[in-house]
């Protein structure tokens, strides 16, 4: 008998399981952070989190939060929401007071536009630098709402005490000297940005946030709504991350990267927009000292382990970062150095 001729109605190209793809890591902390003994329960997760995602959400967060003051925590968090959302239905005019200026990046607006012809993000944000203080911009953040200027400035406390925290497991699982990252970042420059997504008729045509990796060490991201939208890149898809209540989300960023001598790789991610749905966000980027000198930890390199990238002050590698278009990881790749032109010193 004759076997049935094949017939081909189509083909599709072979992408891997988006299933598998979206098992991304959770680590669930215990942490006392009115101790300096704190605990990751799941500490042994946090080396492949960072290596293979460059991200990972964190929940039991709340217990941490506050600790001293128990029950204070989830109150925080729903403060720290209900403020950002009043601010962002603030009147037009209410806000326009509060808008970036021509030589300052910080207030409303958006970050990284450099051109006229720029196609804008689907987005408003609020910029403001938070830590340390004396580089805080007090003529801005005194012009805040009372209620939201309040919960920022504790939701910027818990926010150090949560990074260093992280960062000093990060030393632990990198065998770095957790003296040279204390001191990189202990007075680090701490930035908050909320953001808005306001719903877009055509989502498919615009987008929320560019694909951009942070310019910081550490990234901790907290969803004020269910919307979903930030997406990461991963084995060159884009793949939906899903907030956990509650919970934060955690990514590597370019500072990291530069620090651990590329072992942690920064993530790059992005916002998609919403046709019926806004979505809502505060980051909390924790960077190095102003005054620090930015490159991979001493105690990381050595003959057989030459550094990747170059040694510049931390200051220049933020004028640097933010006069430039975001895109994707460029500003990483210059300050990346070429096979044979590396130095251990
Ligand atoms: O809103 C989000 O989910 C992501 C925000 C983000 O990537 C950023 O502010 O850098
Ligand atoms: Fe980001």
């Amino acid at each position: 008998m004759e076997s049935n001729t094949e017939v081909n109605l189509g083909k599709s190209i072979i992408v891997p399981s988006v299933q598998e793809l979206s098992k991304e890591p959770i680590i669930s902390i215990q942490a006392r952070l009115d101790v300096e003994d704190c605990m990751f329960s799941e500490l042994d997760r946090l080396p492949s989190a960072c290596k293979d995602w460059g991200f990972f959400q964190v929940c039991m967060v709340l217990s941490c939060l506050n600790v001293v003051n128990h029950g204070v925590s989830t109150s925080l968090l729903e403060e720290i929401r209900t403020q950002i959302e009043s601010f962002f239905k603030l009147p037009y005019e209410e806000k326009k007071k509060l808008w970036q200026q021509p030589n300052h990046q910080e207030g409303f607006g958006q970050l990284f536009v450099v051109s006229d012809e720029q196609k804008l993000d689907w987005s408003d944000m609020f910029f403001i630098t938070t830590r340390p203080h004396d580089i805080r911009r007090d003529d801005l953040f005194d012009k805040l709402p009372t209620k939201l200027r309040g919960a920022l400035e504790t939701y910027s406390i818990e926010g150090k005490k949560l990074a260093m925290t992280i960062l000093g497991y990060m030393a632990k699982a990198l065998k770095m000297d957790a003296e040279e990252m204390r001191e990189l970042f202990n007075d680090g420059v701490q930035t908050l940005r909320m953001n808005y997504y306001p719903c877009c008729p055509e989502p498919d045509k615009a987008i929320g946030i560019t694909p951009h990796s942070d310019a910081d060490a550490l990234t901790v991201v907290f969803q004020l709504n269910e919307t979903e939208g930030l997406q990461i890149r991963k084995e060159g898809r884009w793949v939906p991350v899903k907030p956990l209540p509650n919970a934060f989300i955690v990514n590597i960023g370019d500072i990291m990267e530069i620090v651990s001598n590329g072992i942690y790789r920064s993530i790059k991610h992005r916002a998609t927009v919403n046709s019926t749905k806004e979505k809502l966000s505060i980051a909390t980027f924790n960077s190095s000292n102003l005054d620090s000198e930015l490159g991979p930890a001493p105690s990381l390199i050595g003959p057989d382990n030459p550094a990747n990238f170059r040694r510049v002050p931390s200051e220049n590698y933020f004028k640097e970062f933010f006069a430039r278009k975001l895109n994707g990881k460029s500003y990483l790749d210059f300050m990346r150095i070429e096979n044979g032109e590396g130095n251990t010193s």
